[in-house]
Parts: structure tokens; sequence; C-alpha cells
């Protein structure tokens, strides 16, 4: 028989050195590539006459041909770049070529969360309530504006040259329309997904809720609470609750991680409520964190 042909995945054309705003006529320089996510690979772009540098997201029209892909595309724009806070990533512009669309980001210089755990097998309680009071802040912020994020894990916390956390990556994305709005669907699979989004019986901030206490235990413990090495097994633990604590946690660590991963969305605190948890208001917070400190493992626990 003959041999199977190997499915032809077409070469994305090479972009140009030099990217122009059609409209604007601004020139961006392309420096190297950060890294790949979904359809966008991320640049640094630098501006040819400002010689400010952001976080390039360029994506290919070609890989977004199907009208739900074009939809998804038009509704991380819409979505992200109605924000402005000090905990979400900068949404500079957008604008597009004949090839591809391009949205200017705010650049993090120390990449993401994900790649500081990677670095050093898990966190400290004092930068755990660091990292977790920013975040929690840029969530608030989020869902007073009905915008449920969706998709928070960790290589969605960017960090910047002073080590705060932006959030970013809003391709999961959904504003509600009206008090009481239920989203039921979702096109894309969040990493720390809530059993209620598992369910599809409608989900709404408190699937965010989830997912920070899902990041604060990586954080802590240095994997995900229900992490198995299969999905099925996943999913099961998720709608089962089935997660272990080590018994190094802290019992208030614990606590506040319980509620946070409550089953039953209701019974999951409301973030102003979460910012007042002894965990966070009986324990030091570092005013500030430095970038080499952090990713290299500390010899004794801060
Ligand atoms: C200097 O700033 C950065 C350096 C690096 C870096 O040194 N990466 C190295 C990884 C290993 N390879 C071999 C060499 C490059 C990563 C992110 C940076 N900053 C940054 C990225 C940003 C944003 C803001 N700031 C925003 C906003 N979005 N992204 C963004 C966008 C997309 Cl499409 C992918 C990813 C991405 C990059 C890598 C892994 C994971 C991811 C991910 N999906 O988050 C990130």
């Amino acid at each position: 028989r003959a041999p199977k042909a190997t499915p032809a995945v077409s070469k994305l054309p090479e972009l140009p050195a030099v990217i122009v705003d059609p409209e604007s006529g601004e020139r961006y320089r392309r420096g190297r590539l950060l890294g790949k996510g979904g359809f966008a690979r991320c640049y640094e772009l630098t501006h040819l006459d400002t010689h400010y540098v952001y976080a390039g997201k360029i994506v290919p029209k070609e890989r977004i041909s199907k009208p739900s892909q074009r939809e998804k595309m038009e509704r991380e724009i819409a979505v992200h770049a109605q924000l402005r806070h000090p905990h979400i990533v900068g949404f500079h512009k957008h604008f597009q070529d004949a090839e591809n669309i391009y949205i200017l980001l705010e650049l993090c210089r120390h990449k993401s969360l994900l790649h500081m755990l990677k670095l050093r097998k898990h966190l400290t309680e004092p930068e755990v309530r660091y990292f977790m009071l920013q975040i929690i802040e840029g969530v608030r912020y989020l869902h007073s504006h009905c915008v449920i994020h969706r998709d928070l894990k960790l290589g969605n916390m960017f960090l910047t040259d002073t080590m705060g956390v932006k959030i970013g990556d809003f391709g999961l994305a959904a504003k509600l329309e009206f008090e009481g709005d239920r989203k039921r669907t979702m096109c894309g699979t969040p990493n720390y997904i809530a059993p209620e989004v598992l369910g599809k019986i409608g989900h709404s901030f408190e699937a965010d809720v989830w997912a920070l206490g899902c990041i604060m235990y990586t954080m802590l413990v240095g994997r995900p609470p229900f992490e198995t090495s299969s999905l099925k097994e996943t999913y099961a633990r998720i709608k089962h609750n089935k997660y272990h604590f080590p018994e190094t946690l802290s019992p208030v660590a614990k606590e506040i991680i319980s509620d946070l991963l409550s089953s039953d969305p209701e019974e999951r605190p409301p973030l102003e409520v979460v910012i007042d948890h002894e965990f966070f208001t009986q324990g030091f917070v570092p005013e500030t964190l430095s970038p080499t400190a952090c990713v290299t493992a500390p010899d004794f626990p801060i």
C-alpha cells in the first residue's frame, strides 16, 4: 500500500523585520520571539520613533480563517481594549495588514509566574501573599466591569521589572451583559476549570474565584491541586472535589484555599472577604520582591 502522506501543515510566511501600521504609518522593529500561545506568536516590538518596547502578539489571518475563530479574536481585543488597571496587562493598540493581526501589549520583562515557579519548585507564604493580593485586585477590577477572565493561570500572570503582577491573555474572557447573567458555553479549555464549567450548568464570576484557589495551591505546593496524568481522571477529581494538602501548609493557608475550592460556587467567598482572611491579614507581606532573589531557591525559608 502507498505510504500515508503526512498532513501538510502550512508553513507560516516569514514575518517582516519592520512592521508598519497601515493607518498611522508607525513602524515597529520586530525583535526576539518571546513565545507562542494558540494561534499567536509574541515578539518584542520596538517603536522606531519612541523606542518604546511592546509585547506584540501577531496572529496570521490564515490561522483564523473560520468566522468563529475571527469572532474569538475580535472578542479578546474588544474586552482587553476597554481595561485599564495596575494589575491588568496594558493594551496599547491593535491593527492589521493583509497577512496578520497585531496586538501591542505591555511588555513584562520577568515573564510569568509559571516561569518563576518552574525555577523555584514552590513559593514561600509571604511571596504568595504578595502575588495573590495583586492578582485579587486585578480580578476584582475585572468583575467590577462585568468581565470573567475564565483562564486565570500562572502562565497568564505576567511579571514586570519590579516583580509586579499583571493579568493577561483575555482569549477566553467573557463580558456578562446583565445582573445575574450566566455563561453556559466556552470555546476553549481553561487550565483551572471549575466544576460548574465542566458540568455546563452555567458559570459566572465564581469560576474565576475557583481558579484563584488553584493558583494559590499551585504556588504553595508546586503542583496543581487536581493534576493527574490523565485529563479524564483530573476532571473526575474536580467533580468530586478530590485533592490533598501537604502537611507543610499552614492551617490558615489550607482554610482559605478550601474556601476558594468549594464545589458549590455560591459557597466560594466574595473577593472582598478573601482579602480580609487571616492568611492575608496575619502574615508578613513583602513591600517589594527582588527579581534575582525570586528566581533562585532561598537557602533559608523567608
Ligand atoms: C522579555 O519579556 C518576556 C520574555 C519571555 C522569554 O524570555 N521567553 C523565552 C521562552 C523560552 N524561549 C526559548 C526564549 C524566550 C517571555 C515573556 C516575556 N514577556 C511578555 C510576554 C507576554 C506578555 C508580556 N510580556 C503578554 C501580554 N503576552 N505575552 C505572551 C504572549 C504569548 Cl502569545 C505567549 C507568551 C508566552 C511566552 C513563553 C511561554 C508562555 C507564554 C504564554 N502563553 O504566556 C507570552
